[in-house]
Order: C-alpha cells, then sequence, then structure tokens
C-alpha cells in the first residue's frame, strides 16, 4: 500500500527532552487518531509531518517523496492542510478573507479559489458567518475557521492537532461525520484527547507514550484490549481502557501491541 506520509528512525529532541525516539510510522488512506498522554510526541510528529519543524534526524516521506529536498517540501505545502494546536489569524480578517489568504498561501488558482472558501467554510457551518470579523466569532466558531483553513485546497494530506478542542458536542458531532468524508480519498492524521473521536471518525489509532509508538490498530481492538481481563477498573469505556492497558503494557517495556495492523506498512 502507499502511504502518503512515512516516518523512519524519527527522532525529535527540544533542547534536552527527547520529544520523539526513533520512530517508525506510515500513514494511508482514511482517518488514523493520534492519542497519547500529554507531552508524549504527538504535537512534535504533526509539525514534522506539515514541514513546519525540522526533525533531529530519521527520514520523512510525504506525498511521494523525501521532504529533505526543497522542491518537493514546497510541492507538498501545496498539498497538505495543516490545523496547528495553537492557531494563529488575523482577528480583523472577515472569515472569508483569511480562509482566501490561505488558499493564496497554497497558490490555488484565482478563478478555482473563490468557490473552494464558500465551500470549505459552508463545510465548517459558518456560511451565515463567513463576512463576520474573526475576532467577533466565539472560540469554537475560531476552531473551524481553523478547520476551514485546513481544508480549502482539498489536501492530500491533512494534519489536525486537537481540531475538536472548544467545539460544542453538536460541532463535534458534525466535525465527526466530516473527518470520515475526508478520509475516503484522503490521509487524515487528528491528534485528540478524547476517545469519542476515535471511536467515531477514526479508521485506525496510533497511540504515542513517551516518544514512542506504544499501540497501533483499530479502535475496535484497541476497545477490545480493554474488554480484557483485569481492566475494568482503567475507564469509563472500553476505548479508554484499552488505552490505560496499552500504555501500560508499553510503559513495563512490551514491545508495541498492533492487532491487525502492523507498526510500519
Ligand atoms: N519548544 C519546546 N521546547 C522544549 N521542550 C519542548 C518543546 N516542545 C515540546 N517540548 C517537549 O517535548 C515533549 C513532547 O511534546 P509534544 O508537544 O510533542 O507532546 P504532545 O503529545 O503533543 O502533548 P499534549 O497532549 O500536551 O499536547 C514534551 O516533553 C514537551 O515538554
Amino acid at each position: 500500500m502507499n502511504s502518503a506520509a512515512s516516518v523512519r528512525k524519527l527522532t525529535v529532541r527540544h533542547r534536552r527532552t527527547t520529544a520523539l525516539d526513533a520512530v517508525d510510522l506510515a500513514f494511508g488512506t482514511g482517518v488514523h487518531g493520534l492519542l497519547g498522554p500529554n507531552g508524549a510526541g504527538k504535537t512534535s510528529l504533526i509539525r514534522v509531518l506539515a514541514t513546519v519543524a525540522p526533525p533531529t534526524s530519521g527520514r520523512v516521506e510525504l506525498l511521494g517523496g523525501d521532504v529533505s529536498a526543497p522542491a518537493h517540501r514546497t510541492a507538498v505545502r501545496r498539498r497538505l492542510g495543516y490545523l496547528p494546536q495553537e492557531f494563529g489569524y488575523y482577528p480583523g480578517f472577515t472569515v472569508r478573507e483569511f480562509v482566501a489568504y490561505v488558499a493564496w498561501l497554497k497558490e490555488m488558482p484565482r478563478a478555482a479559489a473563490s468557490a473552494a472558501v464558500e465551500g470549505a467554510v459552508a463545510r465548517v457551518g459558518l456560511t451565515d458567518r463567513i463576512d463576520a470579523k474573526i475576532r467577533t466569532l466565539s472560540g469554537g466558531m475560531v476552531r473551524r475557521v481553523g478547520i476551514a483553513q485546513a481544508i480549502v485546497n482539498d489536501p492530500d494530506l491533512l494534519l489536525l492537532d486537537e481540531p475538536t478542542a472548544g467545539l460544542d458536542p453538536e460541532q463535534r458531532v458534525d466535525f465527526r461525520a466530516l473527518l470520515r468524508e475526508l478520509g475516503r480519498d484522503a490521509t487524515v492524521i487528528v491528534s485528540t484527547h478524547l476517545v469519542e473521536d476515535v471511536a467515531a471518525a477514526c479508521t485506525e489509532v496510533t497511540l504515542i507514550g513517551a516518544g514512542r509508538v506504544a499501540y497501533r490498530g483499530t479502535p475496535h481492538a484497541l476497545a477490545a484490549l480493554g474488554e480484557e481481563a483485569g481492566a475494568e477498573d482503567f475507564g469509563d469505556n472500553p476505548i479508554e481502557r484499552g488505552y490505560a492497558v496499552a500504555l501500560r503494557r508499553h510503559r513495563s517495556g512490551a514491545a508495541p501491541t498492533t492487532s491487525g495492523w502492523s507498526v510500519t506498512r
């Protein structure tokens, strides 16, 4: 299977902290949930995949080529979408102006851009606020503007760092439906702390623990792990319990648990 994104022996260090430690991973078409405790390395991975942070060492291949080559990196940036954990925007821009600005940064043809902007804003349910200044929107609406700018170019690789933070329950449900739709054709990687996001929208889960892959498998298989004997006290639902079991095994030094899917494809 061709992977839109793969990393081999990826190490990321921030001064003396090793955020990712020689990680091998590959992601193909579908929705991939990235789970892990605070500080596990999820954002560090997403930033490398978004080409905003260089790896300390290791190989990163995106959309068919090595991104250490500047020309390929530029080509990749036009075809990816990225919502950072802390998303910077211009509060004086309207929603339309801001999403159009990102379309321009991605060098989208001018003729296609204005319909793409309206389409992306409609997909996040903000059509009625498209000409409102971003500073007048609620926090959840601003998050939705962030999702709109990430999908305006119909990306082949979509990277979303905690996209559901700040969304109300109804918006989260709509957003998960959007994720499923996007994951039919694109490779979507979503970091989240909400196991409901994973259960409802993801085709595959990657659990990162202290800079390494602790688990890889389907949400169903992770839930099955949580049904095993002894896991009753670890969480409120099977996926939460599976998450706890996989992390404990990982911390005790076991090799990554995988079920059905291999760690590197
Ligand atoms: N700019 C930085 N300078 C120093 N250390 C950093 C920096 N960015 C991240 N780290 C450290 O690297 C490790 C991984 O952080 P990262 O943000 O990738 O984790 P995360 O899984 O995204 O966490 P969270 O769930 O809290 O967002 C942590 O120990 C963090 O403190």
